[in-house]
């Protein structure tokens, strides 16, 4: 089975050490800068459970070297996908799957999902469509992806807690490609499960994403000063409550209560949301995907998002005067 991670970062690096360790798959990455020079010269570097270990991984800079694919991970940040599709181009062939790992609404939302608004391209993960139309949501594996990882240095990648990466087609069909894949990384010692609604699961993640991340960007705290925080605990609630009605209209069923996830969010403690830890590093926040596309699907579906949109009017603003705009 022959699978290529491109952007092998902090989730990307993650999957790759694993499946290069456990050494059933044919595993290359694409990568880039200071990161591929020092995974060519020593190799992927994991640090998981107080123990180093070293993948073998095939290291390219281009995927031209790499040929077509069995399976794609495509492990770059949202804003990322639109800007890379010159250079993932050569890794697919006709029966190319492609797993998407971003967080937020993916590009796809809209593939057989049999609604009113089947084909919707959305633009604010999808800018002209041209994802949808360059890589085809016919190869997607959706996913929803638990671990926290992060990027120490260089080719050095420290695994912090989680293992579990949900897996789905958009169809909901348990197909043989999503089962072998699932396979490979259970056996790599992750966790794969293959569910027949990836989309509830992606608003379950999205819930905690659009609401607690740019409000952590926006007051630099950590989830469990927000939610400790009556002011900020009831925006996030007022934002959550917003998407659920939007997910409800889209047919999606929440198997828990918003009280529920803002707890899940608290008990996580004194962590930096993503986009906090983004800003804090200069680099682009993922805010067109977890927040600007909840909006768009408000607008889709004609649900009012008055607290959606302050915030995200809010920390746009930030992100310009601050240059980190993704
Ligand atoms: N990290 C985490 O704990 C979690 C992350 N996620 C989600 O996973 C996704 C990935 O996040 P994360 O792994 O943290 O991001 P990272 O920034 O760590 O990884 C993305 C990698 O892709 C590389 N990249 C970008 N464009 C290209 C390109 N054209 N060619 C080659 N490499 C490229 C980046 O390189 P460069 O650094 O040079 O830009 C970087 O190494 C996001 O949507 C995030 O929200 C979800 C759950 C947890
Ligand atoms: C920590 C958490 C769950 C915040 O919602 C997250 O996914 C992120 O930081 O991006």
């Amino acid at each position: 089975m022959k699978i290529t991670i491109f952007g092998a970062g902090a989730i990307g690096g993650y999957l790759a050490a694993k499946l290069a360790i456990a050494g059933r798959t044919e595993l290359s990455i694409v990568a880039r800068g200071a990161h591929l020079d020092a995974i060519k010269a020593s190799g992927l570097r994991l640090i998981e459970d107080g123990k180093e270990t070293t993948a073998p991984v095939r290291a390219a800079a281009k995927a031209e070297e790499l040929g077509e694919q069995d399976y794609v991970v495509l492990a770059l940040k949202a804003h990322s996908v639109a800007p890379a599709l010159d250079q993932i181009a050569p890794l697919l062939g006709d029966h190319t799957a492609v797993v998407t790992m971003q967080n937020g609404v993916p590009w796809w939302y809209f593939h057989k999902t049999l609604g009113a608004l089947e084909g919707t391209r959305l633009q604010q993960v999808d800018p002209g469509g041209t994802i949808w139309d360059r890589l085809g949501p016919r190869r997607v594996i959706g996913s929803v992806v638990y671990p926290a990882v992060e990027v120490d240095a260089p080719g050095l990648i420290r695994h912090v807690e989680g293992k579990r990466f949900s897996l789905g087609e958009p169809s909901g069909e348990k197909s043989e490609r999503v089962t072998l894949l699932a396979g490979e990384m259970v056996k790599a010692g992750l966790q794969a499960p293959v569910r027949e609604d990836i989309r509830a699961e992606i608003w379950i993640k999205l819930w905690g994403n659009l609401s607690f991340n740019p409000i952590s960007a926006l007051t630099g705290s950590t989830l469990a000063a927000i939610v400790a925080d009556e002011g900020t605990r009831m925006l996030a609630r007022a934002m959550m409550l917003e998407a659920q009605a939007i997910g409800e209209s889209l047919g999606v069923r929440f198997p828990i209560d918003v009280d529920r996830r803002i707890k899940g969010a608290g008990d996580v403690g004194e962590h930096k949301t993503s986009m906090l830890q983004d800003l804090e590093r200069g680099r682009p926040m993922e805010i067109d995907a977890l927040v600007g596309a909840v909006q768009e699907l408000g607008r889709l579906t004609g649900k009012p998002t008055p607290a959606i949109d302050g915030v995200l009017a809010l920390v746009k603003r930030l992100a310009v005067e601050r240059g980190g705009y993704g």
